[in-house]
């Protein structure tokens, strides 16, 4: 039968004579059945098929639950002082600095910081898979630009896709995967705080007009020195507002929901320290703008406002050098403007006017003598206006803010702190009630707060001193340490909690009232950190120097 196929279809084709001819010749030269040698070829084409599948799926096997072959970034990357200093205290490298005379000291070096330290894993972009609590999860990040539409936040928008899949039909391992993952993030930030400031215009993206620039540990009220019954005024206050109950209270009665907060007060008295801190006790992360910010517009200050999560503080910072006020400059040059000026004014329009009816009859002559002279007049009195006021004019009126602090897209819930060295300085409608609910003054320090200012600076090294001795059958080892750090560890470690007490109550009693910051005696301790007695032996020069220098109005200071 196959004979017969071969012999009808050799006489249509070459090819298929070539074929005839081949399977001729198996059969009369070889003596073989070529029925029997064209199955055993079928055959081995199948298992070699059947094999290289295998092959792959053993392959996919092995890359999937044997080898890790999980697409990863590593980063080097700049640490904060905090996170660094967890990985590198016992990776310290010192060197002598190269003195001449062999002097014992030795130096910190940080040449190589960047190298040594570890570098922080990412998934990349593509699929990734981990196992979690016994379940294998597979997580794929896509990400993608598009052309941004709206008029603000750059010409491209990002969007980016995380999809996270499982075995199986229930979506619990997932649910719980992110709650996992959720409650470590927040373990994390617990005891922090997070700070943003407007991010950059080149840089904002889609609603993305914040952006996280440092996150601290929590800076404990304990550490910001002030009356502490005003201290527990304002923190009862912040936390009435925060309250869950509260908005429903403001909304039955039509009141807005916002609480602002004037700190005001000479510079380095904590006005800054205590909104920080006030972040950490009601665990909220600061939005600070500064209204200086040249990459900060009108436009962006009210967007800003509106992009603030839920519950925040909102520190602008140093409102009066920002130099807002009402836009009063034309109105009072129109006022100032004597008859003469306005005199030669109006001769000058009229010339004007004439100049152009001669040259153009069919116009408007008013109307178009009108354009002509308004913009020269505006750039004039932004000319003036600039001059008085450089930022007003660029940067942010006085209107502006007032639009981004109660516009209706403000974002209602935030507390807003704004402080200022010169509340005198400010435009009534600021801070009027409303806008601003609660003045808090800062002062410069009295003689109390001077000794708690010394003790808090030692009291805390003075018991990790203390500490370090007491623990069982372990001597402290200060071999590594230079002569001047043994000397002033053994001092904070002969000082008694008592005696603390006293030399800190001897430092304030030494300090005279409401004359320096409490930044200024802090500068004063912390080149002392160590050795506490020395800093209440040369407070006394300290002052008087000071003092001396702060009479002759004078920038250098003559002891430090
Ligand atoms: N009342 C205070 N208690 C504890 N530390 C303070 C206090 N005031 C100032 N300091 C210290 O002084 C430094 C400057 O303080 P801070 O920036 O809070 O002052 P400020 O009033 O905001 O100053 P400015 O008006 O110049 O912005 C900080 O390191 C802070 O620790």
């Amino acid at each position: 039968m196959m004979d017969t196929i071969l012999t009808t279809t050799g006489h249509v084709s070459p090819l298929a004579q070539l074929v005839v001819f081949f399977y001729k010749l198996l059969g009369t030269q070889f003596g073989l059945d070529p029925s029997m040698v064209l199955a055993i070829l079928g055959f081995i084409w199948g298992a070699l098929k059947i094999g290289s599948q295998i092959y792959d799926y053993s392959q996919r096997f092995v890359d999937d639950y044997l080898i890790n072959n999980q697409y990863l970034m590593a980063q080097t990357v700049w640490k904060t002082a905090w996170e660094e200093e967890e990985e590198l205290e016992d990776a310290l490298f010192w060197t002598d600095g190269g003195e001449v005379n062999g002097g014992n000291r030795m130096y910190l070096n940080f040449a190589n910081q960047a190298a040594r330290s570890s570098p922080r894993f990412v998934p990349a972009m593509g699929s990734t898979a981990f196992w979690h609590k016994g379940t294998y999860f597979r997580v794929h990040r896509k990400k993608e630009s598009f052309i941004n539409t709206h008029s603000w936040g750059g010409p491209m928008k990002d969007l980016e896709e995380i999809k996270v899949s499982c075995f199986g039909r229930s979506i619990d391992p997932i649910k719980e995967l992110l709650s996992d993952a959720k409650a470590l993030y927040y373990n994390d930030t617990r005891q922090k705080t997070t700070i943003y400031r407007p991010r950059v215009k080149e840089q904002r993206r889609d609603h993305n007009m914040w952006q996280q620039v440092a996150r601290r540990p929590v800076r404990a009220m304990s550490t910001v020195v002030l009356d502490s019954s005003e201290k527990h005024d304002i923190l009862a206050d912040v936390n009435e507002y925060l309250h869950p109950w509260t908005p429903r209270w403001y909304a039955s009665r039509g009141i807005p929901l916002r609480r602002g907060y004037l700190f005001h007060g000479p510079p380095g008295t904590g006005k800054t320290s205590f909104s920080f801190a006030l972040a950490g006790v009601f665990g909220i992360d600061i939005y600070v703008i500064s209204l200086q910010d040249a990459g900060v517009n009108e436009e962006d200050l009210a967007t800003l406002f509106t992009k603030l999560p839920r519950r925040c503080i909102v520190l602008l910072e140093d409102i009066d050098t920002a130099g807002l006020r009402r836009d009063l400059s034309s109105e009072s040059d129109d006022k100032t403007e004597n008859s003469e000026d306005k005199g030669k004014k109006e001769k000058k329009e009229k010339k004007k006017k004439k100049k152009h009816n001669t040259t153009s009859d069919t116009s408007d002559s008013e109307s178009e003598s009108e354009v002509e002279i308004k913009p020269k007049k505006r750039g004039l009195r932004k000319k003036d206006a600039a001059k008085k006021n450089p930022v007003a004019v660029d940067g942010i009126s006085l209107s502006g803010l007032l639009n981004a602090i109660d516009g209706v897209a403000s974002h209602e819930g935030r507390v807003l702190i704004m402080t200022t060295n010169k509340p005198e300085a400010l435009d009534e409608a600021l801070i009027r009630p409303g806008r601003v609910d609660v003045q808090v003054r800062f002062s410069n320090a009295s003689s109390i707060q001077a000794g708690e200012l010394f003790h808090r600076m030692y009291e805390v090294s003075r018991q990790n001193e203390t500490t370090k001795t007491t623990v069982v059958g372990e001597l402290p080892d200060k071999s590594n340490e230079q002569p001047a750090a043994k000397h002033d560890a053994e001092e904070l470690e002969e000082i008694t909690a008592d005696e603390m007490k006293e030399i800190s109550e001897e430092f304030g009693r030494r300090i005279p009232e409401g004359v320096f910051s409490p930044a200024e005696i802090q500068g004063f301790l912390l080149k002392r950190k160590k050795s506490p007695r020395r800093a209440l032996e040369e407070i006394s020069e300290w002052v008087e120097a000071t003092m001396r220098q702060k009479e002759a109005n004078s920038k250098v200071s003559t002891m430090q």
